[in-house]
Order: structure tokens, then sequence, then C-alpha cells
């Protein structure tokens, strides 16, 4: 994406960002407000940008017919996902592969695969709203991979999840990153730590920092035990150095 601006109403979400992202697992951190979720919005081809270029897969997200054929090939976790929760977790993943348009054949197969893959194999038959936050969430990464995305978008696929489940889900996103490129917001740098390629730290609509967990971590390395471990101290090293880099560069 290049020139990428994203406004509500009076405020800019994301200012002139440049990025590109390819196989792999992209974390993307920042403070609340960032403009994480405005930047997997626009991915997801749910919200348009006020101006800059998007393309993926080949595709322009500003022509109507390639929007199509990119949903195609995505997988889209939102921060708030709606679901029926009349609906079993089987019809509700069902549900989503008909609307991803998956060959009516393979789909139950896909289905069953992609439940079995978040661990709710035992919960398949179970109506979503007998089930707990946590495992609502995995429903929500589900219906995601139903249809093997070549792009997967999940905004904070962790918060909910307890311990074990995170671990659970870390593996599982460093197998689905080996394939599709995995662009992930989440507000835990251990997500980022664990499971993460990239890292991409987002303050105010920029890109504050670009790098690898390691090199983040590198970032905090002489700071204190007290202060948290290396990646956060980096998160913050980070943060701090991008802030008074855009105070001297507004003052100049
Ligand atoms: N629908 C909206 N109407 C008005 N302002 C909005 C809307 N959605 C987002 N914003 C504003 O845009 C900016 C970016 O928000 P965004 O949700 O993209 O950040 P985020 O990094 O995902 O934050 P969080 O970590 O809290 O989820 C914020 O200033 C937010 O208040």
């Amino acid at each position: 994406m290049s020139g990428l601006t994203v406004r509500h109403r009076r405020t800019t979400a994301l200012d002139a960002v440049d990025l590109d992202f390819g196989p792999g697992v992209h974390g993307l951190l920042g403070p609340n407000g960032a403009g994480k979720t405005s930047l997997i919005r626009v991915l997801a081809t749910v919200a348009e940008p006020a101006r800059g270029r998007v393309e993926m897969l080949g595709n322009d997200l500003r022509r109507h017919r390639e929007r199509g054929a990119v949903r195609r090939e995505l997988g889209y976790l939102p921060q708030d996902f709606g679901y029926y929760p009349g609906f079993t977790v089987r019809e509700f993943v069902a549900y989503v592969a008909w609307l991803k348009e998956l060959p009516a054949a393979g789909a139950p197969a896909s289905v069953e695969r992609a439940v079995a893959r978040v661990g709710l194999a035992d919960r398949i038959d179970a109506k979503v709203r007998t089930l707990s936050g946590g495992m609502i969430r995995r429903v929500g990464i589900a219906q995601a991979i139903v249809n093997d995305p070549r792009v997967l978008l999940l905004d904070e696929p962790t918060a909910g999840l307890d311990p074990e489940q995170r671990v659970e889900f870390r593996a599982l996103l460093r197998e689905l990153g080996e394939e599709a490129t995995v662009i992930v917001s989440t507000h835990l740098v251990e997500d980022v730590a664990a499971a993460c390629t990239g890292v991409t730290l987002i303050e105010a609509g920029r890109v504050a920092y670009r790098g690898t967990p390691e090199t983040l971590a590198a970032l905090g390395a002489d700071g204190h035990e007290s202060d948290g471990n290396a990646i956060e101290r980096g998160y913050t090293t980070a943060l701090r150095g991008h802030r008074s880099a855009t105070v001297t560069g507004a003052t100049r």
C-alpha cells in the first residue's frame, strides 16, 4: 500500500502510510487508537481509504471487481465479530464458507477441518450461544480460515483466550504463516515474540517502527528486568523514539 490515508470524520486514523507485507506472520502493535483496526478494515475491503493505493494479490482494491476477487482469498476476524447465537458451530462456519463461495462439494470437510484446527471438534454441533467467550473467539478464527485464505487478517484474536489457548493459537498462527500472509493486531507483545516473523508498530496513524521480534527485543536489551522483558522495553523505546522524532520534525 502506498500513501494510505484513512479518515473518520475529522480524525485521521492513518496518515499516508506506505507498507508491504509478504508471506509470514506480521504483528501490528501500537497504543489504543493508533490506527491498527483502521488498517485491517481497509485490507479486509470493509472500509475505503480517503486516499492512497492498496494492491493485494495483484488486485487494486479501488476496483469493485478486483475487491470481489480478493474477498474469496481473504480471511477476516473483526474486533467485534458478529455471529448468530442460535447457529451451531458447524452451521455458522458452513454459512461463512457459503458466503465465501467455497465449492459445495468440499465445503463440509473444510468446515470440519477449520473447526478442528481451533480445537473445537468436540463442540462442533453445540450452539454458539452455549460456548464461553474464548471458545466463541475460536469460532471466529475458524470462520476466518475456512477457505484456506492467502491473506488472513486477525484483529485482536487473542483477546479473551486463556493462557493455554493463547499458546495453542500462536502455534496455529505460525503454521498458517507458512503459506499465507497473516496480519494480526494485538496488544500482547508476547504474541508477537512467540508467533510473528515481522513487527510493525503504528502510532498516531504513522508507522513508528518495522523490524522483527528479535530487532525489537534488541532495542530493549540493556534495560532493567523490572521494566518488563526485552521486547516490551523495545516497544517502549521504539515508541518514544518515534514520538521525539515527530516532535522534532514538527518544530523544525
Ligand atoms: N467509526 C469511527 N468514528 C470516529 N472515529 C473513529 C472511528 N473508528 C476509529 N476512529 C478513530 O480513529 C483512530 C484510529 O482508531 P483505530 O480503531 O484504527 O485504532 P486501533 O489502533 O485499532 O486502536 P485499539 O488498539 O484501541 O483497538 C482513533 O483516533 C479512533 O478514535
